[in-house]
């Protein structure tokens, strides 16, 4: 480690699935990090038990009646952590002076605010919140050149191209012919797509390989998750649409790829978990210990790949199609897939249904591009109507 000082992490949506795992790297390396502040949205406990082991500055809830639970827990137990709940509060974690890295791990477009905020204030944004990105699109990036800050992808494909990449970003747009994302295809890649409508909440919660949210886990199944990543790498690494393609690659060891102009090809492999491109966000360009296994060739069996089955992931070419139409359609895409999950993870809407909300979604509503958070706010809301009753007319 070069500088003597701990780098002060905030982690937003430190309950969830990639909260968890931030949380685990940051206890293997207490000279190297400390925890300046927590966020959750409903987790009060799991949220106390955290705030016991890290003693941060502030936990912020985004609901007032479990952060009164929470501060009142807390007293109980004498720690001296401030809750916060306010409208803003998020933002200001992300954005504090004394904050040098955030983990954005908040699921959904109710991370976006607090990303642009971590973005203006010049931090190390570590961004595991993708949804971000798909409705943030050009004001997000713009958002993180003006601010200075420091964009480490930790989505595990973005991770893995952008370990591929050379350091100097200079040189990528004349380097790169194009990047290839794995894609699981999630469990029902085999599965007989006449029988996709009886799918259960908890079958398409089932990822093959990575134990992870609620939300992601559905987006994995239908491969809308790969349709967000499409997007999510157009941004980040500043390609056109159709320098992004995507290969199914059902064990999930190489991450992705980059295939360069001289037609080498450079991939990132590892086992499945995440606590890798967390590790890799926090530190780079050291390299630490994540406290994932390590690849033993020897055992592995065949790697395999295998193109996307159009009839069975038709919500997958959605990315390219909002990707070529006017800006702010992937505000819109977003909206709707997060109602459409919503609503099938609630049990009102089929699973082969999801991407019908999402059609729909996106034929009624014609976005005008976006210039500002507030505008994109107010799309966000406009396709979330739309989606809803979308949802009610195709509900189970
Ligand atoms: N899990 C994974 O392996 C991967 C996840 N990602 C991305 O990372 C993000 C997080 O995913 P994951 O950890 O799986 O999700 P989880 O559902 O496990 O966790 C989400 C976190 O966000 C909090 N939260 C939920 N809604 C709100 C809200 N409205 N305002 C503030 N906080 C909120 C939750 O709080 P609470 O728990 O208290 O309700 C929780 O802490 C997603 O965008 C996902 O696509 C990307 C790659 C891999
Ligand atoms: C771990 C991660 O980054 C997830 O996005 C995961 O890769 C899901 O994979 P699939 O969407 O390919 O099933
Ligand atoms: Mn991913």
């Amino acid at each position: 480690m070069n500088e003597e000082r701990k780098l002060c992490v905030t982690v937003l949506g430190s309950t969830g699935s990639i909260g968890l795992s931030t949380l685990d790297v940051i206890s293997r390396h207490p000279e190297r990090f400390e925890v300046f502040a927590l966020s959750a949205a409903t987790k009060v406990d799991e949220l106390l038990a955290q705030c016991a082991r890290h003693k941060p500055r502030y936990a912020a809830m985004a609901s007032a009646p479990h952060a009164a639970q929470l501060a009142e827990k807390l007293k109980q137990n004498g720690l001296r952590t401030t809750v916060l709940t306010a409208h803003g509060a998020m933002e200001m974690i992300a954005s504090h002076e004394e904050v040098d890295a955030v983990m954005a791990a908040i699921v959904g477009a109710a991370g976006l605010g607090p990303c642009l905020a971590a973005a203006r204030a010049g931090k190390r944004l570590m961004l595991a919140n993708k949804e971000a990105i798909v409705v943030g699109g050009e004001l997000f990036m713009r958002t993180v050149r003006d601010g200075g800050a420091n964009l480490m992808p930790i989505d595990s494909e973005h991770s893995a191209i952008f370990q591929c990449l050379p350091e100097d970003r200079s040189t990528w747009a004349e380097r790169v012919d194009h990047v290839l994302l794995t894609a699981s295809g999630g469990p029902f890649r085999l599965r007989d797509p006449k029988t996709l409508g009886a799918i259960t909440p908890e079958e398409a919660c089932a990822h093959p390989n990575f134990s992870m949210g609620r939300k992601i886990s559905v987006d994995s199944a239908t491969m809308m998750n790969k349709a967000l990543e499409v997007i999510e790498a157009k941004w980040l690494f500043d390609l056109t649409p159709e320098q992004v393609k995507v290969v199914i690659h059902p064990q999930q060891i190489i991450h992705s790829m980059v295939q360069f102009q001289d037609s080498s090809m450079i991939a990132q492999l590892g086992t499945p978990d995440m606590r890798v491109p967390i590790a890799c966000g926090l530190a780079w360009p050291e390299r630490i210990a994540s406290g994932a296994e390590r690849l033993d060739f020897a055992s592995l069996s065949a790697l395999t790949f295998e193109e996307a089955d159009v009839a069975r992931f038709p919500g997958l070419h959605l990315a390219w199609q909002a990707l070529r139409a006017v800006p702010g359609t992937t505000a819109v895409l977003n909206a709707a897939n997060e109602v459409a999950v919503e609503a099938f993870l609630a049990r009102r809407l089929r699973f082969d249904r999801i991407h019908a909300v999402n059609l729909e979604t996106l034929a009624a509503v014609a976005p005008s591009k976006p210039g500002s958070l507030a505008e994109l706010l107010a799309l966000d809301i406009e396709a979330r109507a739309a989606a809803n009753a979308a949802a009610l007319r195709l509900a189970a």
